[in-house]
């Protein structure tokens, strides 16, 4: 292949196509447009794959295409899923793997075809760069792919000759002067003119890029999505970082409502009831499929009887009886009928004969005579006569009836086993309930080290405590966790596949999780890159990315679209429905990743597992109060004493880690400090959490809170008890 030539690939999207080639015309028809020999000098041969209208596989051919540094392509073409039907999902696929919009094409080939039919306004097509590819998206008939195409293709060489950079492998300098003559474009666009164009969005830092190879400025166009601001771009490098943080500083208040309002509804799932049940919600109201007990049932070891209706006059159940029949709690048939006069032997839970009316208990009889073997009871005497109609007995459903409702929706399933006794009680199969998220763990970061790793640390590593702080935490909680290991910051591109895989899933014992935590790698460094690869490479929206608050200032939260694998080209409107997923990146400091996590994460998950629809009546499985949040999810709210004077932050809420212990002498909440004095509350330090059971809300001021004063705390363990 001559090195002069730009690489076209055209990726034809399309169900019916996928199953019969020959149908596919739009294929051939860009090909030829390639092939002409007004375009033949600057375009090599292009590549045509189909795939169906499949999320994955288009985003997957793309990835492949632009992605591999030896054989990647200078233009990738898609046609076909531009549209407005369901299936249409092209844009949606291709738009969050570009690094860089290019509304300038999208626009071109819009107005291009608006000459043509006013539908043209129903395209909805993306344009941009990943990597030094253009990716355009044309729309799928061979006339609509054609007419678009010619709209731009003059320009394409120019293009995509930036985007590949003067020292491309495949583009050397003689050929960049013969490609643009023959595209007929001038490198030099004006200055201004391509400022107006590219810095539309409202912040003052300027991302020009000097492009020195070209021997020429051409300002590289950041243009974002949407008008957010950009991030540390992860190619920039120390020159063109951030200097002050672009993201606003929001209040803990402010920052936890929008986590609430960003949380989705929770989803239901049809259980089998298991203990695997225990801190789950319930989705829906439960009724008694089977009465409790089925039968009427004695409630003591002894003998069913016939007590006379006549109340009131002469012996009613004294007297000397013969022992009829035997019920024991175990048969599967129901005793005979017991006539007057006689009595049955019967045990606790066991069946009453028809006709009888009560039980005796053993305690209140003696044996009176035997068989004649002297094996069996023959009669008995009862000695009390004050046995009445339904003693001892539990009629057919007087614990629960058939029908009643035994649980309501939004009740927890609790450790205690009272809710999971009643479902197993009244023969409940499977329940509905609010599907508990699955919640990935990642640390990030070149400096890390599993901390089980036999080996001495050297130079800048250090142990990854954040992994398993963080998810035994969660697995406290009672969620499902899923261990996302280590993402390095570099090489480029490790940590957007660490979290494509981790939403993907990636294995059986590493499934597809519904909530990302990642730690470290939020804040200012240059290395920092999980809000440029959220926004950038995962096409997601940072809700926020400051919090006024101490420690977890750079705390991180953030959607990003996802659309399950399962879901196939043959996948159900319902199926094809955008979905999200949260992305918590928490500060790399072990102390501010486990604060944020009990703050901010708690409260999401809990509105995820359902808890926002929760009755009453509290269980112990979770804590259920926080006037914090204000929505009743995440850490329960107390107040404590302090047993010590703590000095304040002049600027951000503290959340001061310590002990609340309940005092047995006079009953009061005391909360002491877990370290003061110098590196104490640092964020590094993890030490600081060790034994800590509270974090003491401390709004900023001046000076100290005194020792005796009373402050709140968020409840993160079991109440420690002194005297
Ligand atoms: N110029 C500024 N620098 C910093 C700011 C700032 O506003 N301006 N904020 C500081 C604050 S506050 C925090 S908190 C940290 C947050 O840092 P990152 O989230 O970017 O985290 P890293 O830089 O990756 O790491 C910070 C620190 O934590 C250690 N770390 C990271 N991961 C782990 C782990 N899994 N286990 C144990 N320790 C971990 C890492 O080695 C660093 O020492 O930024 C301040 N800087
Ligand atoms: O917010 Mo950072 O967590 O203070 O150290
Ligand atoms: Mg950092």
């Amino acid at each position: 292949m001559s090195t002069d030539l730009l690489r076209p690939a055209i990726l034809i999207i399309s169900d019916t196509a996928s199953i019969n080639p020959q149908s596919d015309k739009s294929g051939p028809a860009l090909a030829e447009i390639f092939a002409s020999p007004q375009h033949s000098k600057t375009w090599a041969t292009s590549v045509v794959k189909i795939v169906p209208d499949d999320f994955d596989q288009i985003q997957n051919t793309v990835k492949e295409w632009a992605d591999n540094e030896d054989d990647r392509f200078n233009l990738i073409l898609t046609s076909g899923g531009t549209g407005f039907a369901v299936k249409d999902g092209t844009p949606e696929a291709v738009s969050p793997l570009i690094h860089r919009h290019a509304p300038g094409l999208v626009h071109g080939m819009i107005a291009a075809s608006l000459k043509v039919t006013p539908f043209a306004m129903m395209a909805r097509p993306v344009a941009g760069t990943r990597n030094q590819s253009l990716i355009i998206t044309l729309p799928g008939s061979p006339k609509g792919a054609k007419e678009n195409l010619e709209a731009v293709i003059n320009l394409l060489p120019h293009a995509c000759i930036q985007a590949a950079g003067a020292n491309s492998r495949e583009i050397h300098a003689k050929g960049i002067k013969k490609l643009e003559e023959d595209a007929g474009v001038s490198s030099q666009p004006t200055k201004e003119k391509d400022r107006s164009h590219s810095h539309t969005h409202n912040h003052h830092h300027h991302h020009h890029h000097h492009n020195h190879d070209h021997g020429h400025t051409i300002p590289k166009a950041h243009t974002s999505p949407e008008d957010r601001p950009q991030s540390n771009d992860p190619n920039a490098g120390p020159t063109r970082r951030y200097r002050s943080s672009p993201y606003p500083m929001l209040s803990v208040e402010e920052a936890l409502k929008i986590i609430a309002q960003e949380t989705p509804e929770p989803e239901i799932v049809e259980l089998p009831v298991t203990t695997d049940l225990v801190g789950s919600v319930l989705a829906e109201d439960i009724y008694a499929g089977e009465a409790v007990p089925a039968y009427r049932a004695s409630i003591v070891d002894g003998y069913a009887i016939i007590v006379p209706d006549d109340a009131g006059s002469g012996p009613r159940s004294k007297g000397v009886f013969p022992v009829a029949s035997v019920s024991h709690a175990q048969a599967a048939s129901m005793p005979p009928p017991l006539e007057p006069g006689n009595i049955a032997r019967i045990t606790t839970g066991a069946p009453l004969p028809p006709n009888a009316n009560a039980v005796v208990m053993v305690e209140d009889t003696v044996l009176a005579s035997t068989t004649p073997d002297g094996k069996e009871e023959a009669t008995i005497e009862i000695l009390t006569d004050d046995i009445k109609i339904g003693e001892n007995v539990r009629e057919p459903g007087s614990d629960v009836s058939k029908g009643s409702k035994i649980l309501s929706r939004g009740d927890i399933i609790s450790a205690i086993g009272g809710e999971i006794g009643l479902l197993a009680s009244t023969g409940t199969r499977t329940v509905k309930i609010f599907k508990k998220p699955t919640v990935g763990v990642m640390s990030t970061g070149d400096e890390l080290v599993p901390h089980d790793e036999p080996v001495s640390l050297h130079g800048g590593q250090i142990r990854d405590s954040n992994r398993p702080s963080l998810i035994s935490c969660l697995r406290a909680w009672g969620f499902e966790t899923v261990d996302l290991g280590i993402a390095r910051d570099t090489p480029a591109g490790e940590l957007e596949s660490a979290l494509r895989g981790a939403l993907r899933g990636t294995s059986a014992s590493k499934p597809a999780v519904d909530v990302i935590i990642t730690t470290g790698g939020v804040s200012m460094g240059e290395l920092d890159l999980l809000k440029p690869t959220i926004e950038r490479t995962l096409g997601g929206t940072i809700h926020f990315g400051r919090v006024s608050m101490k420690p977890g200032k750079p705390t991180t939260f953030a959607s990003v679209p996802y659309k399950p694998s399962s879901s196939s080209s043959a996948a159900s409107s319902t199926q094809q429905e955008r979905e999200r997923r949260l992305i918590f990146s928490l500060p790399g400091n072990p102390a501010s990743a486990l604060v944020t996590l009990n703050l901010f994460v708690l409260p999401s998950l809990h509105k995820l597992m359902g808890l926002a629809n929760r009755n009453a009546a509290p269980t112990s499985t979770t804590t259920t109060t926080s006037i914090v949040v204000g929505s009743g999810l995440g850490l329960p709210l107390i107040t404590a004493t302090l047993t010590h004077a703590i000095p304040l932050d002049p600027k951000r809420t503290e959340y001061h880690r310590a002990i609340v212990s309940a005092s047995r002498r006079d009953g009061r909440l005391y909360a002491t400090s877990t370290g003061i004095a110098g590196v104490g509350q640092r964020s590094s330090r993890v030490g600081s959490l060790a034994k800590a059971n509270a974090l003491l809300v401390l709004y900023p001021g001046q000076g100290v809170v005194n020792e005796g004063q009373t402050v709140e705390a968020l409840l993160m363990g079991a109440l420690v008890t002194e005297d």
